[in-house]
């Protein structure tokens, strides 16, 4: 079976995606532990879910654990468990997710945020493969297969002292980088008639495509959010629009003028642009301003003028032999 059958509920088989599918596909059937990077909303979660439900242990439970959501303080109780009056609170034993995931797999979302001193305890956990449950005195054998994910630069957090290289070495053994959807805008279709469909079927409305002026729309944003974000406009879009095409979609205001805003540094003023095409002409020109072949003839303006706007740009005899 090739990974364009395996992977269904995934848009996108062109392009920057081809290569996230074959990685899944290779490390879908063996007991890797996996590194998903990539921006919020670029699909770490349905991978993970995919490479779970392509694994030998797709009978087996897939437990999540979004080690973002979770304050410092709860976050080991909530991986490895308690027992009843291990800390004020801890009214009953607690079993945690790396227990309930065990024979199956344990999808740590948002590693990049799992605070220090409880990484060197998840470091042990999968390299002794047991734990120890919060207050208890035994250690519990596991099996487990970890997949992570971060839309952190996670080599940086090492370098700034944030993350413990050796747990970063332990989980990047199979990285695979979720590109932006800015970079992929090819799949952009595809995506909107795949959300289109799920929620027009959804909301039982017949919504079936888009304007031509909206996916112009849609091609040219920059969709920080990326799949999510395009998913949470087509849901509202499909729910808003009274035909069977979207005509409207809204956008963050101002969305345009953020785009121009980073591209601002790179735009030239029409000074720089008029002083460099002069010079061009005349570096082409030899120096040679006024008269037959000079740089005044080729511009189709007096030498006078010429004269002008070169002191006027301060434009240095640069091009004089
Ligand atoms: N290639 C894709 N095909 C279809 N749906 C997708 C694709 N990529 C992402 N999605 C959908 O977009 C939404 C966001 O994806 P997901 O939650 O997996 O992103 P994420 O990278 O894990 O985000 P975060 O970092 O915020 O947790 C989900 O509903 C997911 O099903």
């Amino acid at each position: 079976m090739d990974c364009l059958e395996i992977f269904l509920d995934m848009i996108g088989t062109a392009g920057p995606m081809e290569q996230v599918r074959r990685l899944m596909s290779q490390v879908a059937g063996t007991e890797s532990t996996v590194l998903l990077l990539g921006e919020t909303g670029t699909g770490k979660g349905l991978v993970a879910k995919s490479i779970h439900q392509s694994s030998l242990r797709k009978n087996e439970v897939m437990i999540t654990v979004d080690c973002a959501a979770l304050p410092p303080d709860l976050i080991e109780s909530e991986l490895f468990g308690h027992e009843k009056g291990s800390f004020t609170g801890a009214l009953e034993r607690r079993i945690g997710k790396w227990e309930l995931a065990d024979k199956g797999t344990l999808f740590l979302d948002e590693i990049g945020e799992m605070p220090y001193a409880t990484q060197a305890k998840i470091l042990r956990a999968i390299q002794e493969r047991e734990i120890e449950r919060i207050g208890g005195n035994s250690t519990i054998k596991t099996d487990v297969r970890i997949i992570s994910a971060t839309s952190k630069d996670l080599a940086g957090e090492v370098r700034k002292g944030r993350f413990r290289s050796d747990l970063f070495f332990r989980l990047n053994v199979f990285p695979i980088v979720l590109p932006p959807l800015r970079e992929r805008r090819q799949d952009i279709h595809e995506l909107v008639s795949y959300f289109l469909k799920k929620y027009s079927e959804k909301s039982g409305r017949k919504v079936s495509r888009i304007s031509s002026k909206v996916q112009k729309k849609l091609l040219s944003y920059h969709w920080p959010g990326n799949v999510r974000e395009l998913e949470n406009l087509i849901e509202r879009s499909v729910l808003l629009t009274t035909q069977s095409v979207i005509d409207e979609v809204f956008l963050p205001v101002g969305y345009q003028k953020e785009g121009l805003k980073r591209n601002i540094g790179k735009v030239k003023t029409i000074n720089e642009v008029v002083r460099e095409h002069i010079l061009m002409v005349l570096t082409l020109c030899e120096g040679k301003i006024a008269g037959d072949g000079g740089a005044a003839e080729v511009l189709k303006i007096p030498p006078t003028t010429l004269h002008a706007m070169i002191k006027r740009l301060v434009i240095k005899k640069v091009y004089e032999r």
